[in-house]
């Protein structure tokens, strides 16, 4: 039996009086690359949040990687890479300053080989000594990704990776998304409104409506065997009406 990278158990959390999960239950098998679908505060950072241990739910479980996020939260941050979709950085410092700070306050004392091989693995090399405050928002996506490999994670929590970049930004997001899976093993988490990506990268698919989980399953069983971005947002559409 395939292990569960990632679990929710009737997760359910409130804003004050507002509603933002509600019983979410799911649970994501190693090696798979997830994405989370569902319309603007369907709750998808707040999954996110909870999963990456910067949020506690008002109720229910979670574990990533094997861990509690609230009875382990450190050993879930061991565990994990997140790129969350404004990342930020010490824009006066360079790149490699800026990992190393990262770094080190992760707990990896002599980062230097593992900043270098990190910076090649996402094809960022020649830009280690220049300021991140220069840099377009495809680069600085370059660095988060590199900021959130660093530790070579179990799981990577992506939050809207896509946004604001250019088809070459997407193009080569998809490639290095594709890349971590393959060689790495790493399972990965990823909100997104890119139905076109979606059904390039994911393994599985969930579409969230107002805080309720309203379809889970595979690609294939999403969308069938020749997946178009069109079939998806049938899918993606059709979801949304079914009653939970
Ligand atoms: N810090 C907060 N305080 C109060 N309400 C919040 C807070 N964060 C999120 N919410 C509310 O919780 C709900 C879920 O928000 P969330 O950001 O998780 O949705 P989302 O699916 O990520 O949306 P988007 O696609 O716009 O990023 C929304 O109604 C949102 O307004």
């Amino acid at each position: 039996m395939t292990t569960a990278a990632i679990s929710l158990r009737q997760v359910s959390h409130r804003y004050g009086a507002t509603t933002a999960l509600e019983d979410l239950t799911l649970h994501i098998p190693q090696g798979e690359i997830f994405g989370l679908l569902g319309h603007n505060g369907a709750g998808k950072t707040t999954t996110v949040s909870i999963l990456t241990t910067l949020l506690k739910a008002t109720s229910g479980d979670a574990s990533v990687a094997g861990h509690d996020v609230r009875d382990a939260p450190h050993e879930v941050r061991r565990a994990i890479g997140y790129l969350p979709e404004n990342v930020a950085f010490y824009n006066d410092l360079t790149t490699v300053e800026n990992l190393t700070f990262f770094a080190r306050l992760s707990g990896i004392r002599h980062p230097e080989t593992r900043i270098a091989e990190v910076l090649e693995f996402v094809g960022f090399t020649g830009h280690d000594r220049e300021r991140v405050g220069t840099f377009s928002k495809g680069m600085r996506q370059r660095v988060g990704l590199a900021q959130a490999l660093i530790h070579r994670p179990d799981v990577l929590f992506l939050d809207e990776p896509t946004s604001g970049l250019d088809p070459e930004g997407v193009k080569a997001l998809r490639e290095l998304i594709l890349r971590v899976n393959a060689d790495w093993g790493t399972t990965i988490f990823m909100n997104t409104h890119l139905l076109s990506e979606v059904t390039r990268t994911c393994t599985s698919i969930g579409i969230l409506r107002s805080g309720r989980l309203v379809h889970h399953g595979s690609l294939a069983d999403t969308v069938g065997t020749f997946p178009t971005e069109e079939a998806l947002e049938r899918a993606y559409f059709a979801a949304g009406s079914i009653p939970s």
